[in-house]
């Protein structure tokens, strides 16, 4: 099995960039920008990361990012995840970003993007890898804040093809960010939001008829309504399914506590993603193998849901036959 997750090509869909800052890397930019960082060495670093809840992992999360300051930052954040996805046999990403954590800090969201592009551009040429940038709003501030950062972003429209609501679920529904999301939507954005990841199945309708979402982050809290389960179904909403992080935020109790295989096997839409890959021990295909440990995976599952992640990406039909394509030539 651990074979075949490695040498199938994949799209990852579900992955904050600020997420895959590895300790190696925040302790070399705390030294080059001068940044005080609460950890002696990388060793403390990992013990902080014991987390209890989505809110614990946030405040460790948004202290790292500290450390990001200078376009050469972004670039180097982003480089060392598309080594990642080299060694992953990601062949497609689609990555978020939190502009108002930088921009909060008096970063520009220039700088911030231009980073990330550029990263991205070089990706493309040195490996093939196709990429798409997804930025995110901060649910925990106002939306008012959110029709700013959109504001801002009009600018760098080329270099977004989506927006996403992500931070601090639990009272902040997806009601709270309405209008903003319409306006992005008619600015030609496609729309994505974390939506049943701690946050009731609630937020998932809301996420659905309220937004307008093309793709559930997370989602998980689905199987607790089967009326929204039998919709989903229907109408093949794609969840970007974050295992790892499920566990390390105590979303489930341990991966054989997991639903992924129930929501597969009832005919959702869903794909495995690594989300905070450096705070969560380990990038797209150490989820797979976690999962595959732990609950009894078959190899046409294993298909499955690498199939899923192109079908759901944002990519064009032509390209995205052509990735399903590879996928069903690795399986000759
Ligand atoms: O899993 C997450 N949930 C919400 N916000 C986030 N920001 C980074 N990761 C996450
Ligand atoms: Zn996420």
């Amino acid at each position: 099995m651990i074979d075949l997750i490695k040498k199938l090509p994949k799209a990852e869909l579900h992955l904050h960039i600020e997420g895959s800052l590895e300790p190696e890397l925040m302790f070399r930019l705390a030294k080059k920008n001068n940044i005080d960082i609460p950890y002696k060495d990388i060793e403390d670093v990992r013990n902080a990361y014991n987390f209890t809840n989505l809110q614990t992992f946030l405040d460790i999360y948004y202290a790292g990012a500290n450390v990001l300051i200078t376009k050469d930052d972004f670039y180097d954040l982003t480089w060392e995840y598309i080594l990642k996805c080299v060694e992953d046999n990601v062949i497609h990403t689609e990555i978020f970003f939190d502009p108002q954590t930088h921009t909060a800090r008096g970063i520009a969201f220039e700088t911030v993007i231009t980073g990330i592009k550029e990263a991205l551009a070089d990706a493309k040429e040195r490996y093939g890898i196709t990429s798409g940038i997804i930025m995110c709003f901060l649910r925990h501030l106002s939306q008012q804040d959110a029709f700013d950062t959109l504001e801002e972003a009009m600018a760098f429209k080329e270099d977004i093809i989506g927006v996403g609501l992500d931070s601090s679920e639990l009272g902040n529904p997806p009601s709270k960010f309405t209008e903003v999301f319409e306006k992005a939507k008619e600015a030609g954005f496609k729309l994505v939001a974390h939506a049943g990841e701690e946050g009731d199945f609630s937020y998932i309708y809301e996420a659905l008829d309220l937004l307008g979402i093309d793709r559930i982050d997370h989602g998980v809290q689905s199987i607790h309504s089967d009326t929204l389960m039998q919709r989903l179904k229907e109408e093949q909403i794609p969840l970007t399914v974050c295992p790892n992080s499920n566990i390390e935020l105590k979303v489930f109790e341990d991966y054989k506590a997991h639903n992924i295989k129930e929501l597969l096997d009832y005919g959702l839409n869903v794909s495995v993603n690594s989300d905070d890959p450096a705070y969560f021990k380990g990038y797209i295909n150490q989820n797979f193998i976690n999962l595959c440990d732990n609950l009894p995976l078959t190899e046409n599952d294993i298909v499955t849901l690498v199939k899923n992640s192109f079908r759901s990406s944002f990519i064009d039909d032509d390209l995205k036959q052509a990735y399903l394509a590879k996928v069903d030539h690795v399986l000759q």
